[in-house]
């Protein structure tokens, strides 16, 4: 379990990680989402020690990580996976891991065979590996002390599609034990894949958050209609919330059944009625991002 409470992080007048609260919950994956600069970094940061929060608070396992005792036992952490160090080979890389963990030798094994890394390619230099098989190291790094809890900077960061499936497998199984697992990206279609939980952040922010179901289903319906005006102040007027979207659909809140029963009412005619969600998270994604924008030009305005 990670519980994050009002952190906030500022740089001088700037702040970049602006009092998000969520929980990642053991036996599901967290998805921690947001765009490049959105503060994701920051924040894990934050969570693992590395840097100290202007307010507020992270707990990791009920306390600050920089209380745990021999803190890799219990919480795996991959902040960078390109900053191992080349000249070693990717099994030194994890013994040393192993024993600052404290863990027996044969843990490295374990944990190479968790990631799929080859005895051959264990015995590489980090110099010579591919992006992918950086991610592998690094995730076999977090696993190695056998911990509860993972904190992964965006981990699937060049993996290509098989590799991403292969580690929404690993995340998963390891969730399914009942560990707890959080993962940033910058990229929507990897979080869709691998997340059950998701948090999003723009500008510091958090700007939604709950399980990806939930987030779908918030999408809306949208509804395509020659009557589009009439149409979307009945909507309007029966409380719903209405958007209009650049293509020239409505975007509204309403359910598709509750758009066709007053489409009906109003003798309009509808074209297209589907659920929102179908245009993916990716909209959504960029809707609450580009919202979240705009709100801080107004601000700053
Ligand atoms: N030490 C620092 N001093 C000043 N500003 C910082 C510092 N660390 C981060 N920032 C700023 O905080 C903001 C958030 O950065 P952060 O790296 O947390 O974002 P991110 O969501 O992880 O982005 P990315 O996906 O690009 O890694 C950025 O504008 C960054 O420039």
């Amino acid at each position: 379990m990670i519980q994050i409470e009002n952190l906030t992080r500022r740089y001088g007048t700037f702040t970049a990680v602006d009092d998000i609260t969520f929980t990642a919950r053991p036996g599901r994956v967290t998805g921690f989402l947001g765009p490049n600069g959105a503060g994701k970094s920051t924040a894990m940061r934050m969570m693992v020690g590395l840097t100290t929060p202007t307010s507020g608070h992270a707990l990791v396992l009920g306390r600050p990580y920089r209380a745990l005792p021999t803190p890799a036992r219990h919480v795996g952490v991959m902040l960078d996976a390109t900053a191992q160090h080349a000249g070693r080979t990717g099994r030194e890389t994890l013994a040393l891991a192993a024993a600052m963990a404290g863990m027996p030798r044969r843990a490295v094994d374990t944990a190479l065979e968790r990631v799929g890394l080859t005895p051959r390619e264990a015995e590489r230099r980090v110099g010579a590996y591919s992006l992918g098989m950086r991610q592998r190291l690094g995730l076999a790094g977090a696993l190695v002390g056998d911990p509860r809890v993972l904190v992964l900077d965006e981990p699937a960061n060049g993996l290509d599609p098989a590799g991403i499936r292969w580690m929404r497998g690993l995340l998963r199984d390891y969730a399914a034990d009942g560990g707890t697992v959080l993962l940033s990206s910058h990229l929507l279609h990897e979080v869709e894949q691998i997340a059950d939980d998701l948090v999003m952040i723009g500008h510091g922010r958090i700007v939604a958050q709950g399980t990806k179901e939930e987030l779908l289903r918030g999408g809306g319906t949208q509804v395509g209609s020659p009557d589009r005006a009439r149409l979307g102040a009945a909507l309007e007027r029966a409380g719903h919330e209405v958007t209009v979207r650049q293509d020239g659909h409505l975007v509204t809140s309403a359910t598709a059944e509750q758009v066709a029963r007053l489409a009906l009412t109003e003798q309009l005619l509808v074209t297209d009625l589907r659920p929102s969600a179908g245009s993916g998270l990716e909209e959504m994604f960029l809707q609450l991002t580009a919202a979240e924008a705009r709100e801080s030009v107004e601000v700053a305005a």
